[in-house]
């Protein structure tokens, strides 16, 4: 929890309907202060995705606002917007293109305007802070999914972003490398919201979840308490893995 006065995101009334008619967001209100890390839980077709895609402006609302540190999402707000909005893809492929690990997290700084020893100093802070610092001159496509990972992790903290937005991931992670990135994530100083179907790794990383379900928040409290409601889960078709316990509350 924070007491800085201006939230990190702040979403008020967004509504949005696709193209084809179909409604996605019914009115969705949420508030993430500076520094708490949100796990954005939901079943398939909850509108996550469409949800992320308004916070740095991919979609944009058709009702409601999003302001990302007192800055509203707009048409002409965007170019801050992208970098105050650290989006981290599911497929680190869709986020590393380049070839060396250096350059690609130089990209985003560098179209800052950033050069020489200060975009040096900025890139080597952003994979040092994910462990990555000795693959700084790698091509990406060597290293394993693991490591693309967490480099595509330093392409958007290299932006210094006010929220770090993750879609799923711990996805296609085995257990070594799933453990490796809740440490790495839970030392970050930084504002973080994070989409997962992963209900324990909300819970190891995330003091607070929201249940976003059928367009709109259906609960938002402290990660085991929500975890512990049986009823509330089944009532989302969400499901912890068999056996596992959640501590009591
Ligand atoms: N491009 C699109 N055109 C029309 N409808 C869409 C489009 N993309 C998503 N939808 C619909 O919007 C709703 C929300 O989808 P969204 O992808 O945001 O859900 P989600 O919570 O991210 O799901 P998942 O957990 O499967 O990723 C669904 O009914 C979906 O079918």
């Amino acid at each position: 929890m924070t007491s800085h006065p201006i939230p990190s995101l702040e979403v008020s009334g967004l509504a949005y309907a696709y193209p084809d008619g179909t409604q996605a967001l019914f009115g969705v209100d949420l508030s993430i202060g500076r520094g708490e890390r949100v796990a954005l839980l939901g079943p398939n077709g909850a509108g996550k995705t469409t949800l992320v895609m308004h916070l740095n402006g991919i979609l944009t609302a058709g009702h409601g606002s999003v302001h990302v540190a007192g800055l509203a999402v707009r048409a002409d707000t965007m170019k801050e917007i992208r970098r105050r909005v650290g989006l981290v893809f599911q497929d680190p492929d869709d986020q590393l293109f380049m070839p060396t690990v250096r350059e690609d997290v130089a990209f985003g700084p560098a179209n800052l305007g950033m050069r020489g020893a200060e975009l040096d100093r900025r890139v080597r802070d952003a994979l040092e802070r994910v462990g990555m610092l000795d693959a700084i001159d790698r091509p990406p496509h060597h290293l394993s999914f693991g490591q693309r990972r967490r480099v595509a992790v330093a392409t958007v903290l290299a932006m210094e972003p006010e929220i770090l937005v993750l879609d799923e991931p711990s996805s296609n992670l085995d257990p070594a490398a799933r453990r490796e990135l809740a440490e790495i994530l839970k030392n970050l100083d930084v504002t973080v919201l994070m989409v997962t179907h992963d209900l324990p790794y909300a819970l190891e990383l995330c003091e607070r979840s929201l249940i976003l379900s059928g367009g709109v928040i259906a609960a938002d409290g402290p990660t085991p308490a929500l975890l512990s409601d049986r009823d509330l889960l089944a009532a989302h078709r969400l499901e912890l893995p068999y056996g596992f316990a959640v501590p009591a509350v």
